[in-house]
């Protein structure tokens, strides 16, 4: 895996609906580290993400990757090329099945065979369900689906809103256990669930309440 570069948040602002949600946010990020954005319903944690995935612009302030903003021109261009954004709606096409929408997932970024989706497939429990349509698994499995892409040659920035809504106990110890080995191997992980992850020595907590 190619190391992620350092990124700088720089005194972000963010509002909503002429509400601001926080400002003159900053902090830093490096290879190897996992950060949880906590916060109440409402503090601007699905905001802040969709700000560092570059799909919301901020109010001000500037985020920089590898010493070059990511809001325009060649920064954000590299910035997209080491991420993967995955937000608290699955995107998953329910006419689709499982394995479909994997492929379709994969070939915005780096195609990947059916032998790597099936094997990506089973590392979520979802050996056997390759060929059921979407609309016809749970939430839980349809979740599943989209966290397979974790599996599949993944960049190296993941930044996951929610990523343990509607997964059971085994397969939240599961996720947590690839998140974390994804940063020792040198990868960048920010995520923001209501699921504790006090018991994870390794991850740093950022709280939106302390900054708004
Ligand atoms: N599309 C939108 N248009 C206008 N306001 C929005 C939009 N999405 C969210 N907001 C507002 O922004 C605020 C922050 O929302 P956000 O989803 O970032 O919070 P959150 O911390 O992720 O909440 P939760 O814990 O409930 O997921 C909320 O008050 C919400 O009403």
């Amino acid at each position: 895996m190619v190391k992620p570069q350092p990124i700088q948040v720089e005194r972000l602002t963010c509002e909503r609906d002429h509400r601001e949600l926080f400002a003159g946010l900053s902090f830093e990020l490096a290879a190897g580290e996992v950060l949880q954005v906590a916060g109440p319903n409402g503090s601007g944690k699905t905001s802040l993400l969709r700000i560092l995935a570059g799909l919301m612009p901020p109010v001000a302030g500037d985020i920089r990757y590898a010493g070059e903003s990511i809001l325009s021109g060649r920064g954000r261009e590299r910035w997209r090329q080491d991420l993967l954004y995955i937000g608290h709606a699955p995107a998953i096409k329910g006419s689709l099945t499982a394995e479909e929408n994997l492929a379709w997932l994969c070939a915005l970024g780096t195609p990947a065979s059916r032998e790597q989706i099936w094997a990506a497939l089973a590392q979520v429990g979802l050996k056997g369900f390759e060929d059921v349509l979407c609309h016809n698994l749970s939430a839980g499995q349809q979740r599943r689906v989209a966290l397979a892409r974790l599996y599949l040659q993944p960049p190296p920035v993941w930044i996951l809103d929610e990523p343990f809504t509607a997964i059971d106990k085994t397969g939240v110890a599961a996720l947590e256990q690839h998140v974390l080995a994804h940063a020792a191997a040198g990868g960048l992980v920010v995520l923001t669930t209501h699921h504790s992850l006090d018991h994870l020595d390794a991850v740093r907590c950022l709280d939106l309440q302390q900054v708004a």
